[in-house]
């Protein structure tokens, strides 16, 4: 190219001068405009500095212990999830999964392909949703429901070549579609879970928490499953949670139970709760208990000689522990493998039923968590739901979301607890509160405003949330951390072979004792808890 002059070609080259003159004057204007920005006060404004709490402002010392109190539960929070994730490596489990669902958003929860695999671990926030989307949809499925369910039991026809090695049927459909107890439709449906899971199960394991195991038992139940297929069903006991109870309490109640039917002690998981205090029964660990347990299961199959695998149904309230045991039962086979069944501190991890092979002759079904409804009357009045609320609360069968009023069940707890001192002052010494001083008699209050101080759950201008407070002390109870129990009821022995609790139950429990203490052939199911005594500390 020529240039205009006509001389030689057009270059990019200037002087070294000029270079260094326009080189300066960036400079110099970059400068400027620093320090133009650092007088700018639109700039400053935005990274003022906390001048933090003035001196002479009113209850700062408080204020400070609030903040102080914050950062240490979070901290202790991080703890308990480290803490949590290590006792899982340790034990060769794999991350926990279930308990960590629980925040999922609504929109998710009703998701289909959720439900029909049937292998969610969804919170309860789902349940009422999906309750209310389905409960038509529920109807016309049950009659389906049972086909698929006949289906099954013909693909179950004993596979000698299978053996070890637990597994989820996941071809096998939900057996049922729609898992959820709304207030209405908990008659209906516990009706129809219930009858799934007997109609289906040879032998029904109904779990019980050791902490309260009256208050999670129905003889009505009890008597359904006795009358069910011409008294072919096989019942036991299982006292879950035992580590949550010293060892004379489980004793007790050992003996209290095995008066009506064979009740064996489980420890199903070591709970993942940082604080919580357990209680150590020696051999009863989580191996311990459900190797027994196998046991028996075995040892019934083995003795009925069938040609298909024997159902094993797992029935009772939300959060006793249901899939917990199914999952111990599982870990022993599966080692190193994921949980068969999700578990949750939540109640309602559990939305539909499910089902697991054990090994070529057992077959275990997990169901969702029922509130046997007998005591959720319609005709109730106002104070006795607000009772049997409370009830369930303390029973961590009610899912926190759904807790409408938490204060009545914090009242219940604290009438349980101060029939024994010891535990009240124990609760008391979690929360740091050295004495209660009710005005106008009210213990609970007062309690719950200590605890709101305490644990930093204050309102607008410091005042106490009690209703936050309340939601504390029912989560601290649900983990373990605050210890109650129940405990056994003293019942006189009317003779050996028919013992008291049996006939009041309406149950033959003579022809119990006899015929099935043989085919489960485990010697601790029965008795008066003497094979127990070797295993429990104290
Ligand atoms: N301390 C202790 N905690 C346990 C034991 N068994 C289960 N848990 C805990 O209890 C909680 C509920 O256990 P799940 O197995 O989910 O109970 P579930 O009955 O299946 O609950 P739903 O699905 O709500 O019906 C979980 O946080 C478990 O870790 C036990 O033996 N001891």
């Amino acid at each position: 190219m020529v240039t205009k002059s006509g001389f030689g070609k057009t270059s990019k080259r200037v002087p070294v001068r000029l270079r260094h003159k326009i080189e300066k004057s960036a400079v110099q204007k970059a400068r400027k405009q620093k320090k133009l920005a650092k007088k700018n006060p639109e700039w400053r404004s935005k990274i003022k500095k906390d001048p933090g709490i003035p001196n002479l402002f009113p209850n700062k010392d408080k204020l400070l212990h609030d903040m102080e109190e914050r950062k240490r539960m979070k901290a202790e929070e991080q703890q308990r999830i480290r803490e949590e994730a290590r006792t899982r490596k340790a034990e060769g489990l794999p991350a926990k999964t279930g308990a960590e669902a629980v925040d999922i958003d609504e929109d998710d929860l009703l998701d289909d392909d959720m439900d029909v695999e049937g292998n969610d671990s969804n919170p309860m926030a789902a349940l009422l949703a999906s309750a209310r989307a389905r409960a038509v949809e529920y109807d016309d499925n049950q009659s389906d429901d049972d086909d698929e369910m006949e289906e099954d039991e013909d693909d179950d026809e004993m596979d000698e070549d299978d053996e070890g090695g637990a597994f989820i049927d996941e071809s096998a459909p939900p057996l049922v579609n729609s898992k959820s107890f709304s207030k209405e439709s908990s008659r209906r449906q516990f009706d129809k879970v219930f009858k799934q899971v007997t109609d289906n199960a040879d032998v029904v394991l109904y779990v019980l928490d050791a902490r309260d195991p009256e208050g999670t038992r129905s003889k009505d139940i009890e008597r359904e499953i006795m009358m069910a297929d011409g008294g072919n069903k096989r019942l036991i006991l299982i006292l879950n949670k035992i580590d949550l109870v010293p060892p004379p309490v489980l004793k007790a109640w050992l003996l209290h139970l095995r008066r009506s039917f064979p009740t064996l002690p489980l420890k199903a998981s070591s709970g993942t709760t940082a604080n919580a205090h357990s209680f150590d029964h020696k051999q009863l660990t989580i191996k311990g208990t459900s190797d027994t347990l196998f046991r028996a299961l075995k040892s019934y199959a083995g003795a009925k000689q069938l040609k298909r695998a024997i159902s094993v149904g797992v029935i009772g309230y939300p959060n006793v522990g249901k899939s917990s045991v199914i999952n111990a039962l599982t870990a022993r086979l599966n080692k190193g493998s994921s949980n068969a069944c999700p578990t949750g501190a939540e109640a309602g991890v559990t939305t539909s039923l499910r089902q697991v092979k054990l090994d070529s002759r057992l077959k275990l079904i997990d169901s969702p968590g029922i509130v046997f409804p007998s005591s959720v009357d319609k005709t109730t009045k106002k104070n006795k739901k607000q009772e049997e609320q409370a009830r369930l609360i303390l029973l961590n069968a009610v899912p926190p979301k759904q807790i409408e009023d938490p204060i009545p069940a914090v009242n219940l707890l604290m009438k349980r607890l101060s029939q024994s001192e010891n535990l009240l002052n124990k609760m008391l010494e979690l929360y740091g509160i050295t004495a209660l001083f009710p005005s106008n008699g009210d213990k609970t209050t007062d309690f719950l405003v200590q605890v709101a101080r305490k644990r930093g759950r204050l309102g607008k201008r410091g005042v106490p949330n009690i209703e936050s407070a309340a939601m504390t002390v029912i989560n601290d109870w649900r983990d373990g951390r605050i210890q109650g129990w129940a405990t056994a009821p003293v019942l006189p022995v009317v003779s050996a072979d028919a013992p008291a609790a049996a006939i009041e139950s309406g149950v033959d429990t003579t022809k119990v004792v006899t015929e099935w203490a043989k085919e489960f052939s485990i010697e601790g199911l029965w008795g008066n808890g003497q094979g127990d005594d070797e295993e429990m500390a104290e």
